[in-house]
């Protein structure tokens, strides 16, 4: 019998396998080129664009009930992506993102609802404390994901590592990660400690939340 639900085949896809496994096993992935080099551009025009008209504001720690801006913690300056008036390169950026998100959720059951992303630029001088990507008010964050849209040739020096505090058999273990162009990180956002260290130079990025309900 012909139905709507016929079965339209599961094609599996070796690196959301790849992210899956490393999600389960370590609690975060490092993704490799996850964008190329010509969606970084893009991206990156973007955000500088948005940023040369004075769209960013002062990043707030909290939610959007409870948020202050608190420098001494965070530094960076965001802009909210509203996907229903996606520019084309944000247009491009939630392609990737969302098939993503449909093959977690019919590979894993996490239930992935909601979804949240912003660009943000780190300013020479700033960096963001040691912190969990949820709040005591509301626990839908599931997964935070960061991707880095800085220049070619990003040098360790310049700072702005992302550093993950993650659970070595008992024993906390630093997980160093340079932002690379094109390198997304995925982490488990009630589990994983982070931190960003001080910038030397402008960092770029868009960040982002996986959520339920
Ligand atoms: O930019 C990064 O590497 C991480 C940013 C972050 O931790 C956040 O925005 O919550
Ligand atoms: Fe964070």
């Amino acid at each position: 019998m012909n139905s709507i639900f016929q079965d339209i085949p599961f094609v599996e896809n070796p690196l959301y396998e790849r992210i899956i496994d490393d999600i389960v096993t370590h609690k975060y992935a490092i993704v490799e080129d996850f964008f190329n080099d010509d969606e970084v551009e893009v991206l990156r025009q973007s955000l500088v664009d948005k940023h040369e008209e004075n769209a960013f504001k002062k990043a707030a720690i909290g939610n959007r009930v409870n948020e202050v801006i608190v420098k001494s913690i965070r530094g960076d300056v965001i802009l909210w992506i509203d996907e229903s008036q996606a520019n084309s390169a944000e247009k491009l950026f939630f392609d990737k993102i969302n098939s993503l998100v449909d093959y977690l959720n019919k590979t894993c059951f996490l239930g992935i609802l909601h979804k949240e992303f912003h660009y943000a630029l780190y300013p020479t001088g700033t960096f963001y404390k040691r912190h969990i990507d949820t709040f005591n008010n509301d626990d839908r964050r599931k997964l935070s994901f960061v991707c880095y849209l800085n220049e070619s040739g990003w040098l360790p020096e310049n700072g702005g590592e992302l550093v993950l505090y993650l659970d070595g058999d008992g024993k906390e273990m630093e997980k160093v990660i340079y932002p690379f162009p094109g390198r997304v990180v995925i982490f488990e956002s009630q589990i994983i400690e982070h931190e960003v260290k001080p910038v030397n130079t402008e960092r770029l990025s868009i960040t982002g939340w996986l959520k339920t309900r």
